[in-house]
């Protein structure tokens, strides 16, 4: 709130000023007042003696301030007034912004007390000042939600500065927002190899590959031939083919490996059992074969795996290869969320730093940090500290309702075993925190019951805020895996409007884009790009590398029709079933998902919207649908209106970082470790210091080195779970419903909330 308060001094004024100054104090606000002359030294004095620094920032004008308060809406000299003399920011955020001009910074706060706000304000008032031009600056973030979410702060900002005041600057600069690059930091890494990549044999056009189609066609066809030159079976690795794929795959697609370092690491012992010690010689045999494969390939396609980027750009800036000119001229570097970085990426930011003279702004809470998992370092906020100039810490909580923050904070002092501090509230105005715990088998009843109960506060929230859509007005249903969320979002649908709000898309999946591949397969078996399509799809066991449908010409038909020839015969035995009924028969005997959890659910979930369309019978229709659906649910995703619109949203926990609403309603009795669930459990820890790898395979299969990294490792999955529990609880504004089972099972949020004393 900011008061402009009269030079001049009446008693009338005197007293009015007294009262201003209680009403705020009994409103927890806090509030920014100008003002000259007598009645400055006045207010100031008033504030002293009652303590009340905290609240109220007084600013000395040495203009005469006009004559008459002003509360809310501002006239255009109002406002040039005011944004002359005063950030309606409190005195941490006010530094930061003042030490931002100068000095590399480090921010670090809890949730809701206003990081991102802070950061927006800063690259706000860099550019609008001149002082950095968009292009010289990169706003780096972990996510494409939070990169739209600051990017649509952003020009809200300057939208509404240009629509007060109508300046030139402002207009200039939304104009040229497009140049402003905020991004992920992986896309950015990427980008900037491909300038810098020059004598790696990296080119501009750079491609980052998905290395998940091709690695499982690469590891069959290099593992069968390990198999056969070495003459081992399946038996004595005590395992199949399948499991077997899978544990290659997880040894060189998890994240905090990379491929040159293989040779780092220790296997086994040896006194570990014979087939674990044969697994693992395969193991390292069969990784490193299909390492050089997917190499070659990749050199020659232009392509390169997404951590190899970190990778590469590391070296390149190790041996000097580059130069201030290659980068470009850059000014600033923000990094969001900075808890979530791993040692590489801190790495080149510094260095990239270093070599541009550039300043890091990192902000971040050592609280949310939730990607522990994939090789985020714990250590990450003291490393940006070393490099900081200035330490900056938040200590208001802006967001919350004071008797939330306050459960909060004691839920988690019990669960990380020490104490948990939340910041200082603003506000306390009764906000509700409950717990249902529902003891059928399903708690949806009890999520619509919840939803219905809340909507009417939030039609009147969106009613006092003059109907403007604002995001924050809404209610958000928090689950922690996406195909939850999606099941949750479609049943929810048949009675309220609401929006799935996750990183991904269904018909986006690939699961809904081989099944169109085969629907188009099926209607038109003649076309040969269908044929190749089909081919690249897991609907056929084709066992290495994929077609390129580009190169059609250069294709033998024959050839083409040779690898067919087995499934053709298989269509031919059920083409008189009905359409729906022969993709489902495809569906049971070519196991498309191959076991992959995720793939079988999106299918399941189309399939069951195919039948619910009732308008949907032939094969046609169903192209139509797919195709449709592929296109709507696009538009969908990318209108910003439609995401307004919803007054219900449902979030995973992931998705929902950095954002806000006015309710939360949390399902805790989701599984965050269904792979803990499987009896098949496939499992490989790698430990960065000692280089040893703990593999588990089967029940009881395991190299000596598991049980010793499994608990660390275990502490740390459960420190992220935990950390992300919190990320959830803390987006609520004035509500907070927790909805769990009666049973609380192992791995749920229901069981740390328990423990948690909730
Ligand atoms: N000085 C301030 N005065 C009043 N409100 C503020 C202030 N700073 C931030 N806010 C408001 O507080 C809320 C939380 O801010 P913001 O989203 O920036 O917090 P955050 O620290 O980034 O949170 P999180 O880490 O949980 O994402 C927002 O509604 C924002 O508008």
């Amino acid at each position: 709130m900011i008061q402009l308060l009269p030079s001049t001094f009446s008693e009338f004024k005197k007293l009015s000023t007294i009262r201003l100054i209680e009403k705020l104090i009994s409103e927890g606000r806090e509030a920014h007042i100008i003002t000259s002359g007598e009645q400055y030294e006045f207010i100031e004095k008033q504030i002293e003696e009652r303590q009340l620094r905290s609240l109220i920032k007084v600013y000395k004008s040495e203009q005469n301030v006009p004559d008459k308060t002003c509360n809310g809406a501002l006239n255009e000299n109002q406002y040039k007034f005011i944004n002359k003399w005063v950030k309606d920011f409190n005195t941490e955020q006010y530094q930061a912004l003042q030490y931002a001009k100068i000095e590399n910074i480090q921010i670090n706060a809890s949730a809701g007390t206003g990081k991102t706000t802070l950061v927006i304000r800063i690259i706000y008032e860099l550019l609008i000042t001149g002082k950095v031009k968009p292009e010289e600056m990169i706003i780096t973030t972990f996510t494409n939600n939070s990169t739209e979410d600051i990017k649509n702060r952003l020009y809200e900002l300057f939208y509404k500065r240009w629509q007060v005041s109508h300046n030139a600057k402002c207009r200039e600069l939304i104009e040229n927002f497009y140049k402003i690059k905020i991004v992920t930091l992986d896309s950015y890494n990427k980008e900037l190899l491909g300038k810098l990549g020059g004598q790696f044999g990296c080119s501009k056009n750079l491609k980052v590959a998905n290395e998940k189609i091709i690695l499982k066609n690469i590891i069959t066809k290099k593992l069968r031939e390990y198999l056969d030159l070495n003459k081992i079976t399946f038996t004595k690795l005590g395992m199949g083919e399948v499991d077997l794929i899978k544990l290659i795959n997880i040894f060189i697609s998890h994240n905090k490996f990379n491929v040159r370092d293989i040779s780092n690491f220790i296997l086994y012992e040896s006194n570990d059992d014979e087939r674990v010690k044969a697994v693992c010689k395969l193991l390292y045999n069969v990784s490193t074969n299909v390492i050089c494969e997917i190499d070659n390939i990749y050199i020659r396609k232009d392509k390169i795996i997404l951590k190899d980027v970190e990778y590469k750009l590391n070296e390149i800036f190790n041996y000097g290869f580059t130069t201030k000119e290659k980068i470009g001229r850059i000014k600033y570097i923000f990094v969001d969320e900075c808890q979530d970085t791993n040692l590489l990426q801190f790495n080149i930011l510094k260095k990239l730093k270093d070599s541009t003279n550039a300043k890091i702004i990192a902000v971040g809470d050592p609280n949310q940090a939730i990607y522990g998992f994939r090789g985020a370092n714990p250590e990450s906020m003291e490393m940006f500290e070393k490099i900081a100039d200035q330490k900056i810490e938040l200590k208001k909580n802006y967001r919350t309702q004071k008797n939330i923050l306050d459960k909060i904070d004691e839920i988690f002092s019990t669960l990380i075993g020490k104490e948990f501090v939340n910041p200082v509230v603003t506000k306390d105005s009764g906000g509700v925190i409950e717990k249902i715990t529902y003891d059928r088998y399903d708690s949806f009843k009890d999520i619509v019951r919840k939803v219905k109960e809340n909507l009417p506060d939030i039609e009147k929230a969106r009613r006092d805020n003059e109907g403007k859509e604002n995001l924050k007005d809404r209610i958000s249903i928090l689950v922690r895996t996406n195909s939850k969320g999606r099941e949750i979002a479609d049943r929810l649908k048949e009675e309220i409007s609401c929006t799935f709000n996750n990183g991904g898309n269904l018909y986006r999946s690939k699961a809904a884009r081989e099944l169109l591949i085969l629907i188009r397969y099926l209607l038109m078996p003649d076309n040969l790009l269908y044929k190749l399509q089909v081919l690249n799809t897991s609907y056929l066991n084709w066992d290495y590398g994929k077609f390129n449908c580009k190169e059609l010409e250069k294709l033998d038909t024959a050839y083409v029709d040779n690898l067919l020839l087995d499934f053709n015969n298989y269509l031919k035995t059920i083409q008189n079933r009905t359409p729906f009924g022969k993709i489902c028969e495809i569906i049971a005997t070519q196991n498309p998902s191959k076991g992959i959890e995720s793939y079988q659910q999106d299918l399941n979930l189309i399939l069951d919207r195919f039948i619910k369309n009732s308008k949907v019978s032939s094969l046609v229709d169903l192209d139509i649908f797919l195709t449709f659906k592929m296109i709507h649910d696009r538009e969908e995703q990318d209108s910003h209106q439609k995401k307004a619109e919803d007054l219900v949203v449902v979030n995973t926990m992931h998705s929902a970082k950095g954002l806000e609403f006015h309710t939360v309603i949390m399902l805790a009795d989701d599984n965050y470790r269904i792979d803990e669930e499987r009896k098949e459990l496939i499992n490989i820890f790698f430990q960065k210091y000692t280089g040893k790898v703990g593999i588990k395979y089967k029940e009881k299969i395991r190299n000596k080195f598991f049980t010793d990294i499994l608990e660390i490792e275990q502490e740390k999955i459960r420190r992220d779970e935990i950390n992300l529990l919190y990320v959830g609880m803390t987006r609520s504004i004035e509500k907070l419903v927790v909805i769990t089972n009666n049973n609380t099972k192992k791995y749920t949020y229901g069981e740390l909330l328990k423990k948690g004393g909730f």
